[in-house]
């Protein structure tokens, strides 16, 4: 089913699909990241847990692990038909090389949503160009994730900026600033229309620099929507 992105999701990263047990009680959603995982498909097919699953295949030109070839594509669409799978991850610069349209396709024809990520693992863009990331991967995709590297707050901040830009534009996006001057950002995003969240169940085993445990981001989360 269509994962619904109009709230907070707080996917639980993993490479390992029998982590979901122990997400269910803080995660809404489980990222499988098939890229880091062994034999992904197969444990794709078995899969039975209670939590919908955001299927991402990152390619190494990206920050993941997966080859640059049709396989990957091919896996992500294989993934898109699964009744789990609420919702795939194209990378945005996939999409504007031309490789992708049949996997985003292929993912509404199954009522998949389709997310379209941008990462910078070396700074943080200029505002106007995030700005521009986020609309032209909003205009592609369900939501628009931008992760950045941040190098101080003043990073973090341009990064709420922007991300409060695009969601009072209408925009649904995803957004955090990796490392460790952004950590926060993955707490205090949210507040400013961030719709998904990332987090390992065990922090030995993150997805991404700067990333909380799950069960810290959860609780951060929690308290300051609270305010
Ligand atoms: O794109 C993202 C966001 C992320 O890079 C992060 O910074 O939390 C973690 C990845 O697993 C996920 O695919």
């Amino acid at each position: 089913m269509e994962t619904d992105f109009s709230s907070f999701v707080l996917a639980a990263a993993t490479a390992d699909l029998s982590d979901e047990p122990a997400a269910r009680d803080d995660a809404d959603a489980v990222e499988f990241r098939l890229d880091l995982a062994t034999e992904p498909l197969d444990a794709l097919a078995t899969y039975d847990g209670e939590l919908p699953l955001i299927a991402t295949n990152r390619a190494t030109w990206e920050g993941g692990e997966a080859a640059d070839d049709a396989a990957r594509l091919d896996a992500l669409e294989v993934a898109a038909e699964h009744d789990a799978v609420g919702a795939i991850d194209v990378e945005l610069a996939a999409l504007e090389r031309g490789d992708a349209a049949g996997v985003v396709d292929h993912a509404r024809e199954h009522g998949t949503a389709v997310i379209v990520s941008t990462h910078d693992f070396e700074g943080t863009p200029h505002r106007d160009a995030m700005a521009e990331t986020l609309s032209e991967a909003s205009r592609l995709g369900d939501v628009a994730k931008l992760a950045v590297t941040a190098e101080g707050a003043g990073d973090v901040l341009d990064l709420l900026g922007a991300t409060w830009a695009a969601t009072t534009a209408g925009e649904t996006v995803a957004t955090m600033a990796m490392g460790e001057a952004g950590r926060h950002s993955r707490a205090v995003a949210p507040l400013y229309g961030s719709r998904i969240g990332y987090a390992p169940v065990d922090p030995a085993d993150a997805t991404a620099p700067g990333q909380y445990d799950l069960a810290t981001l959860a609780g951060l989360v929690e308290r300051l929507g609270d305010v």
